[in-house]
């Protein structure tokens, strides 16, 4: 099993408030992790640490066993663009594009052509039941939808390492369900390592590993 993120002895403090101390965690390409802990345990904290959002107040954090500390700001842009994928509660798509074009986006940026681009963002989106959606606009698409194309964004990349963080969280429960089973299916055929913020017990029992930030440490 390759390791895709490594965090040693990481901090998060904000002032003389600690919010976690000395976290350690590895995940491996293939596997999915929950990441449970009551409101303001630092979830989020730790998937922007992970996703090379934010620095740590103290600690490493290694992506495919690169060290990330020694990086610049545009270092860590360009290694969060190729290996690292997001999806939040609010799907975040831009308004004037289309369902096909939002998902394009982040590989035209990372520098893919425009045909290979648009084959893999079709491929994901068929994949997603969204075939007969290329077109339109999130205007257009119901709440299921609008997170389906944002999971088919944060995954256009193919990236090592998919941060989620409650994915499904703005959906009613039915829906969630629904695009939660196309979410796993489609992570795990990917091969991406996936750790995912939830409040939900039972989502979080359906991923093979379950950890939890309790007292400022992980446990799991
Ligand atoms: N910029 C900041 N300055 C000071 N404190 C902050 C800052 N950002 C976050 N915090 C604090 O850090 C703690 C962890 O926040 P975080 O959003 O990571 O928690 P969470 O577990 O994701 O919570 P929730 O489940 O409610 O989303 C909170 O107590 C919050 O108030």
């Amino acid at each position: 099993m390759s390791k895709v993120l490594e965090l040693i002895g990481v901090d998060r403090r904000y002032g003389e408030l600690t919010i976690f101390e000395g976290l350690d965690l590895t995940l491996e390409r293939g596997g999915a992790t929950a990441l449970l802990g009551s409101s303001g345990s630092g979830k989020s904290s730790l998937l922007h640490i992970a996703g090379l959002l934010e620095k740590p107040s103290g600690g490493r954090v290694l992506i495919e066993g690169q060290d990330t500390a020694a990086l610049g700001d545009g270092g860590r842009t360009a290694l969060r663009r190729v290996k690292i994928g997001f999806v939040y509660q609010f799907h975040h798509l831009l308004p004037e594009f289309s369902a096909l074009r939002n998902v394009m986006i982040p590989a035209l940026i990372a520098g893919s052509g425009k045909g290979a681009a648009e084959e893999r963002a079709k491929e994901l989106l068929v994949r997603l039941g969204l075939g007969e959606r290329l077109g339109h606009q999130p205007a257009q698409l119901s709440g299921g939808e609008k997170q389906r194309v944002a999971i088919a964004r944060a995954l256009i990349n193919k990236p090592a390492l998919l941060l989620a963080d409650e994915p499904t969280g703005n959906l009613d429960q039915e829906t969630s369900a629904r695009v939660f089973e196309l979410f796993l299916g489609l992570t795990r055929e990917e091969g991406v390592a996936l750790m995912m913020a939830t409040h939900d017990q039972e989502l979080a029992a359906r991923l093979p590993r379950t950890l939890r930030i309790e007292d400022k440490h992980l446990i799991g």
